[in-house]
This record gives structure tokens, C-alpha cells and sequence, in this order.
């Protein structure tokens, strides 16, 4: 897998640049949207790549192992084949999906036994099976399995977390790199570094996941709660160690306004659930602003959804008729939002590459925060 730099922010850390992958070319700044059971919900792929823009999607380790299982998957001869999608994946190693939806999971050396959130059943993930598993699943880009270290925790705690981080890193290293791609194509592996909010254990990560030396590394452990004055702390303290010809992948960010501040500080690569998570709650980004849609002060506002982003849901209904669709329940409704949020978001990291490019990245950033930060 290739990483490209081409343009460089002059008053910034930004910079724009080209994935090369077997599944075809990512141009970061880019948003992943977060396709967790192997569907990004409420949208078709056709509108993933029409509408969206899509370049790279998400899907999950932990629930596809869960279902549709790995049987089914290999049977279909991997995601993208299951899917339809063949563009590029990433997936996520699914310690911080047992971490986030199974209650009785429990941490060992070995690794982590959960309970199924389905079915209860019982299972465990170690850095080895996590590997295994994403090789069946396919993803171009392969998470490392990690501990998302919650916030906030004692030093202690930290430290212990990021040094078992470390130990199943190396784990899944010797794993990757002795076990093949199972469908033809090549798949890579990034690490993923912890260390909570502590400077000193943020930088031993960093230096121990730059000297692996792969081609291309995430921050892990962020997006927890912290503020996000400790957010973009740790992400300038950890960039500054990361090496820079490599793409950074700043894990579960975030707002727009997370987004373009990562972007000046030298992040690649985002995925988060907000877009669609919101839009099913009526929540929309839009280039105006964020809207409400259940406010009543849309009732008759007939005007299109986002006239200026562009795509067919954002252009063909109205504010009013969408407003309706979600006090009704309709499953329209989560479509029509779903589709508005994600071309939001590509469009937003978009604009971001072409003022990177135009060189005046830092000066647009302020005041486009502040227009679609505000609520309408
Ligand atoms: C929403 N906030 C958030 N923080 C994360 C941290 C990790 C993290 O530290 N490790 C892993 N493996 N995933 C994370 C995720 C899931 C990303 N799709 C995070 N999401």
C-alpha cells in the first residue's frame, strides 16, 4: 500500500495525499463512513458511491464475527464480495466494540472473553484470532487489537493498558506477517496507539508504534470523553513522533469542527458514527449550519434539505417533507438524513483538500467551524 503526499498546509500540519490500495485510490483528508454489520446503515452502495463519494468504509470485527460469521464470509469469498462494495475497507479489530456493547467482557493477557450481545453466547478475542478474522473478513487495512483505554483512568492504569497494547501489537504483528491475504489481493496491518491523556505514556506509544515501521498508524483512545483541548493535545504530541510519510488514522473522530482541527494538525483519516447515528435522531450537518429536523420551525419550510451540497436527497426533498417523514417514523426518513449527513461529511473533508491545496487551509478553517458549527 502506497501514501502519497501531495500538497503541504504552509501555516498548518495539513496535508492532502493518495492511498493507493488494491481496492483502488483514498484522497485524504478522508472520512470513512462506519458500515458496522457490513452496511452502512440505511444507505445503498450505489448511493455510497454516487452520492456519498465514498472512498473507504468501516465494518466491524466484532459483530461480523458475530454475524453473518466468518463461514458465511469466507463462503462469499470475503466483505466485499458479501457486500458488493469493491472499493476499500478498514476494520476495526473489535476491542473497542467489546468494550462499548458487551458488559461481560473481561481482559486477560490472552486476550478478552466476552458475551455475545445477541445471543449470549460465549467467546474470546485474542490478538491472533483478531487477525484471523479480519484476513477472512478481507479489509484492506487491518486493525491491530487493542485496549481503547477508557477516560479517565489513573496513571497506573494507563500505563499497564498501553504496555498490554504493546505486547498483543506484537501479537498481531508476528501474526499478520506469517499468516497470507486469503482472496488475491494484498491487506495491510496499523497499529494503534494509546497511552490515555498522559504526555509521557502518549509518547513512549507513539515511539513504540512508529518503530514498527507500517504503512500507516492510528490514535487510539480518544473521543472517550476527554475535552477536546486534551484531544488536540495528545494528537500534536503523538503527530510529532508519528512518521510523517505515513497516513494517520485518528480513530472514532468526530464533530466537523474535531475534523478540521485534526486536519491542521496532521490527521488523515476519520470515521465516526455521528453522521449516520445523528441522522437517525433528525440531526443534520448541513453546509448551513445544523438543523433540527423535528423543530417545528420547519413544518412548512419547503426549501431543498441542502441546496448547496449537492446529491439527490439533499436537492430533491424538502426540509418540511423530511421533518414529516421523521415525526412519522418513516424509514424514508433515516434514509434521506443518513445520505444528507455522510455527503455532508465527504463533502466537508473535500473542501478541506482543495484549501489545503490552495494553500489558505488555515485561514478558511476558522470560519467555516464557526458557519457549521452553528445551529439553525
Ligand atoms: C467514538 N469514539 C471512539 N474512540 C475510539 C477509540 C478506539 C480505540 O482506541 N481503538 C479501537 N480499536 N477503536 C476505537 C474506536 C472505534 C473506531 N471506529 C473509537 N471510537
Amino acid at each position: 500500500m502506497q501514501f502519497t503526499i501531495q500538497a503541504t498546509d504552509p501555516e498548518s500540519k495539513a496535508r492532502t495525499g493518495v492511498l493507493s490500495t488494491d481496492h483502488g485510490l483514498i484522497e485524504t483528508p478522508i472520512f470513512m463512513p462506519v458500515g458496522t454489520a457490513g452496511t452502512v446503515k440505511a444507505v445503498h452502495q450505489r448511493e455510497l458511491v454516487e452520492d456519498v463519494r465514498a472512498e473507504i468504509i468501516l465494518g466491524n470485527t466484532y459483530h461480523l464475527y458475530l454475524r453473518p460469521g466468518l463461514s458465511v464470509l469466507e463462503k462469499a469469498g470475503g466483505l466485499h464480495r458479501f457486500n458488493g462494495w469493491n472499493r476499500p475497507i478498514l476494520t476495526d479489530s473489535g476491542g473497542y466494540q467489546v468494550y462499548s456493547l458487551s458488559n461481560t467482557r473481561k481482559i486477560k493477557e490472552d486476550g478478552v472473553t466476552f458475551k455475545s450481545h445477541i445471543d449470549g453466547s460465549k467467546h474470546i478475542f485474542t490478538p491472533e484470532g483478531v487477525m484471523d478474522i479480519q484476513r477472512t473478513i478481507g479489509a484492506d487495512i487491518m486493525m491491530a487489537f487493542d485496549e481503547c483505554t477508557p477516560y479517565p483512568c489513573e496513571y497506573g492504569y494507563a500505563r499497564t493498558s498501553m504496555e498490554m497494547t504493546h505486547r498483543w501489537l506484537t501479537r498481531c504483528i508476528e501474526r499478520f506477517d506469517s499468516t497470507p491475504a486469503k482472496y488475491g489481493y494484498q491487506q495491510t496491518l496499523f497499529p494503534i496507539v494509546q497511552g490515555s491523556t498522559y504526555k509521557d505514556l502518549r509518547q513512549q506509544s507513539a515511539e513504540f508504534v512508529a518503530e514498527q515501521q507500517r504503512e500507516g498508524n492510528a490514535i487510539g483512545g480518544l473521543a472517550v470523553g476527554e475535552p477536546a483541548e486534551e484531544m488536540y493535545k495528545t494528537i500534536e504530541l503523538v503527530n510529532a513522533i508519528l512518521p510523517s510519510d505515513k497516513p494517520r488514522y485518528l480513530m472514532g473522530v468526530g464533530t466537523p469542527e474535531n475534523i478540521l482541527e485534526a486536519i491542521a494538525l496532521g490527521v488523515d483519516m476519520f470515521d465516526c458514527v455521528m453522521p449516520t447515528r445523528n441522522a437517525r435522531h433528525g440531526v443534520l450537518f448541513t453546509t448551513q449550519g445544523i438543523i433540527n429536523i423535528k423543530n417545528e420551525r420547519w413544518k412548512d419550510d419547503f426549501s431543498p434539505i441542502d441546496e448547496e451540497l449537492g446529491g439527490y436527497a439533499s436537492t430533491f426533498y424538502s426540509k418540511a417533507y423530511l421533518r414529516h417523514l421523521m415525526r412519522s417514523e418513516e424509514i424514508l426518513g433515516a434514509q434521506i438524513a443518513s445520505l444528507q449527513n455522510l455527503t455532508f461529511y465527504l463533502w466537508l473533508v473535500k473542501q478541506a483538500r482543495q484549501q489545503i491545496i490552495g494553500g489558505n487551509f488555515a485561514k478558511w478553517k476558522g470560519a467555516m467551524t464557526k458557519k457549521l458549527m452553528q445551529r439553525l
